[in-house]
């Protein structure tokens, strides 16, 4: 049996506005991190949306050969995580509570292993000390270090990360990237992240898909996509790749294509 994620003829959109046409993704293994890069509006979050049943989507969506499209989304969502760039605002719920309704919608209880497991997750993050405060009262990136707690706990084999970055600050985005990749080796599962920062990508990816207009332009290694080309065609800059004193490659922006693509 193939595992991973495979798509095949996939569509997605909006009742009167197709954003992802035909789109077929040969492979995403267990065990790695997907970097979707892309400009705004490309059809990042829809196609993460979609992959979790909550947008309008046709073709095959195949999670270790099977259809998760053929499954009803109540079984669907015990597989398949999605973490929004926002959480919903007005929830009067102090962080534990909130991970331990993540944990029981996904069929899990809260056992006593159960709730050494959410503290340990929380240390992990370096949120333990917010335990007992009310998620109306965090700031911007503290919510974000909790929504990836909340989509931790729910075990997924699809783990689908909708900017989880934007609002932490440098040397929490590296930490938090980190813990993905640690989880994601150790659950063996499938992670796709949406990032802006293409060093993001060239640094903690395994693999990078780009989207551009709702196509999938590139699909390989970080530094098989993200070249001087395909910066040049998909978001309009000159940029050349450099290697950082540790031999890491790092992208350089000098400016804007002559003639802008968008
Ligand atoms: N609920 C909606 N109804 C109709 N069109 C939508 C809806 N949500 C998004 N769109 C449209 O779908 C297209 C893709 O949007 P999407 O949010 O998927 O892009 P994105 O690549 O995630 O962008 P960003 O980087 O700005 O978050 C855009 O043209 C957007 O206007």
């Amino acid at each position: 049996m193939m595992t991973g994620l495979q798509a095949n003829h996939f569509n997605a959109g909006y009742p009167r506005k197709k954003i992802i046409t035909d789109l077929s993704i040969p492979g995403l293994s267990r065990g790695e991190i997907t970097v979707l890069l892309g400009p705004n509006g490309s059809g990042k979050s829809t196609l993460l949306r979609s992959f979790a049943g909550l947008n309008h989507a046709t073709g095959e969506l195949l999670l270790d050969g099977q259809d998760l499209m053929k499954q009803p989304f109540a079984q669907r969502a015990k597989s398949v995580v999605y973490l929004p760039q926002s959480l919903p605002a007005g929830v009067h719920l102090h962080v534990l509570e909130s991970i331990v309704v993540a944990q029981r919608a996904s069929g899990g209880s809260y056992t006593e292993k159960g709730e050494t497991e959410v503290m340990a997750l929380l240390q992990q993050l370096g949120i333990s000390h917010l335990a007992l405060s009310y998620l109306d009262q965090l700031s911007g990136g503290q919510k974000q270090l909790v929504g990836l707690a909340q989509s931790l706990i729910r075990q997924p084999s699809l783990l689908l990360l909708d900017e989880p970055l934007s609002a932490l600050d440098l040397n929490y985005q590296f930490h938090v990237m980190d813990l993905v990749r640690k989880e994601t080796v150790k659950r063996n599962i499938i992670t796709v992240v949406v990032v802006h920062d293409i060093n993001i990508a060239l640094h903690h990816a395994d693999h990078v898909l780009m989207l551009q207009n709702g196509n999938l332009i590139a699909d390989g290694k970080p530094d098989e996509v993200i070249t001087p080309e395909s910066l040049a065609q998909v978001y309009g800059v000159r940029g050349r790749i450099e290697r950082c004193s540790q031999g890491r490659p790092q992208v350089l922006i000098d400016g804007l294509v002559e003639r802008p693509i968008y």
